[in-house]
């Protein structure tokens, strides 16, 4: 009735108000005291209640996930082990390590600590790929199906994509940026034409085929472009997969979706136009063909759909992960002119006494000890991978850097991190400097370098990288002489699972006829 007259209106709401307030107040209060036990338990019910980190990654994945959000979990985990020391807690359940004997013990083979749940979100989710694949015995079955594809003899008939690949990169770059005078001094963004030659060349490689980067000039049809918007979606939710039911993967989002990319399409195509005719699956030598090869000689370990995400995921772990290798190496050359001009004195040598051809042959290329010494400490400073590769603890727990972790734990040790560890590298761990591969404790740096993994999870484009980087490199510098825009600027990189620069540009000049 008081609250209906207006008369006593103002005095019959305030006990009303007041039983309302005091309703919302106990609700308050209520969930403070939940969330601070739930805060709680996440912090101290637990064997790793001892491991130093931050507060916020103590009682949530929220440190992980806004390290994620800005791009900068490279950039994160050295500092929090400058601060905390070898042994960081970065989540409730998670760890991250920064020596060597801890990255031995998650990484070695036979240990059995596997892939988290981190991985499996990444694309494509029907049928997840080598790289995605979170079962154990799947991932193993579809990596020895896979491994006669990628061993060192298929890599080295591979050889004649990566000749063609190359010989239309030099085409374009004399093309828009040193041919003629009126072109002199124009401004080249080698980052981008890197990644073009990257894209280019693992469509030759693996479709006999180029997507057409270089001969554009540009991202053709966004390609490369929903290639990172994908890997910015899932380095971040891949910390909260199951928060991923609310974004991506809620079925209202394939209504609003981009339309399949330009590189699935052309996958997709291709394994279309090689079903009609069953020659064309294997007469080109290429990597699908040898995928479509294993499929027939085990169907009933391999399918169709393996053949799709197995190729799928050669293109987004082994496009992107090149170019970042080859701008690291060429940048820090550009930085160091005196490692450039001992790079260059190498190349001048070989060439002059006849032992380098044109393309440069990946057997001639491999011989050459500083081009050796300078791709490894390139690849040292800025690996391709910027997270700490996450795997679960086996079942049983296990004793890491001596204390022990209860299954399930998630482990990890980030590239960025141990690369950068003095007691391994020594004290100029920061620094870019090639010689130090040739001094006594280059076995056991060797034995810490972790740009292309380790274990059962080595990358298994490992060899197909090598060769592209170790042919490029010599062929490039013979040919050009490069020189950054602005050498006073750092190169600028943001980590969504890889760690992507942009803003090389470099004036390029030719220097041989090569
Ligand atoms: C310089 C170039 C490359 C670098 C630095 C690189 C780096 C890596 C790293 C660090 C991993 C392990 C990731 C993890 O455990 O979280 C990996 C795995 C993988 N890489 Fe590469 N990669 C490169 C090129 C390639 C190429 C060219 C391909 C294929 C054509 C490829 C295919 C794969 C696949 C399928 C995996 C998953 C392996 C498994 O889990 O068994 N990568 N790569």
């Amino acid at each position: 009735m008081g609250l209906i007259s207006s008369a006593s209106g103002v005095l019959a709401s305030q006990p009303v108000a007041s039983t309302f307030d005091f309703v919302r107040a106990h609700w308050a209060v209520l969930l403070s005291v939940a969330l601070i036990l739930r805060f709680a338990v996440k912090r101290y019910w637990t064997p790793l209640r001892h491991v130093p980190g931050p507060f916020y990654a103590s009682i949530s994945r929220g440190w992980k996930v806004s390290q994620a959000l800005r791009r900068r979990m490279h950039y994160a985990c050295i500092e929090m082990h400058k601060k905390y020391g070898p042994v960081v807690r970065i989540a409730p359940d998670e760890v991250s390590f920064s020596s060597a004997a801890a990255a031995k013990e998650i990484y070695s083979t036979g240990k059995g600590f596997h892939k988290t749940d981190y991985y499996a979100l990444f694309p494509p989710p029907e049928n997840p790929d080598i790289f995605t694949e979170t079962d154990e015995e799947k991932h193993g079955v579809k990596r020895r199906m896979a491994s006669n594809a990628y061993s060192m003899k298929s890599v080295l008939d591979f050889e004649r994509f990566v000749d063609k690949t190359e010989k239309c990169f030099f085409r374009r770059l004399d093309e828009l940026f040193v041919r003629g005078e009126e072109r002199a001094g124009e401004e080249c963004d080698l980052g981008s034409w890197l990644q073009y030659f990257a894209f280019d060349v693992i469509g030759e490689i693996l479709l006999s085929r180029s997507f057409g980067f270089l001969e554009a000039g540009s991202d053709v049809m966004g390609g490369i472009d929903f290639i990172e918007k994908t890997f910015d979606y899932y380095a971040v939710l891949g910390h909260i997969p199951e928060y991923h039911i609310f974004f991506w993967g809620n079925p209202l989002w394939n209504f609003v979706k981009p339309k399949i990319s330009l590189v699935t399409g052309i996958v997709l195509g291709e394994m279309r136009a090689r079903k009609t005719s069953s020659d064309k699956q294997f007469d080109r030598k290429d990597l699908m063909s040898r995928f479509f090869e294993s499929k027939e000689a085990h169907p009933e370990k391999m399918n169709e759909m393996d053949v799709f995400s197995i190729s799928h995921g050669a293109i987004f772990a082994g496009s992107d992960s090149t170019a970042i290798s080859l701008r690291s190496i060429l940048y820090q050359l550009m930085k160091n002119p005196d490692k450039y001009s001992k790079m260059m004195e190498e190349i001048e040598e070989y060439d002059r006494k006849g032992l380098l051809s044109t393309p440069v042959a990946y057997s001639q290329a491999i011989k050459m000890p500083y081009l050796q010494a300078v791709i490894k400490e390139g690849m040292r400073l800025h690996p391709a991978v910027g997270i700490p590769m996450p795997r679960y603890v086996p079942p049983g727990g296990a004793v890491i850097d001596g204390r022990y972790y209860p299954e399930k734990t998630r482990v990890g040790v980030n590239a960025w991190v141990i690369h950068r560890n003095q007691e391994i590298f020594g004290a100029d761990a920061d620094a870019f400097r090639p010689e130090r591969w040739f001094e006594d404790n280059n076995k056991s740096m060797e034995r810490n370098l972790y740009y292309f993994g380790a274990g059962s999870h080595v990358c298994i484009g490992k060899n197909i990288s090598l060769m592209e980087i170790n042919k490029l490199l010599p062929g490039f510098l013979r040919r050009y002489r490069v020189r950054l825009v602005n050498p006073d600027e750092e190169l600028k990189h943001r980590c969504n699972f890889f760690v992507p620069q942009s803003g090389l540009k470099v004036y390029v000049e030719r220097r041989s006829n090569n």
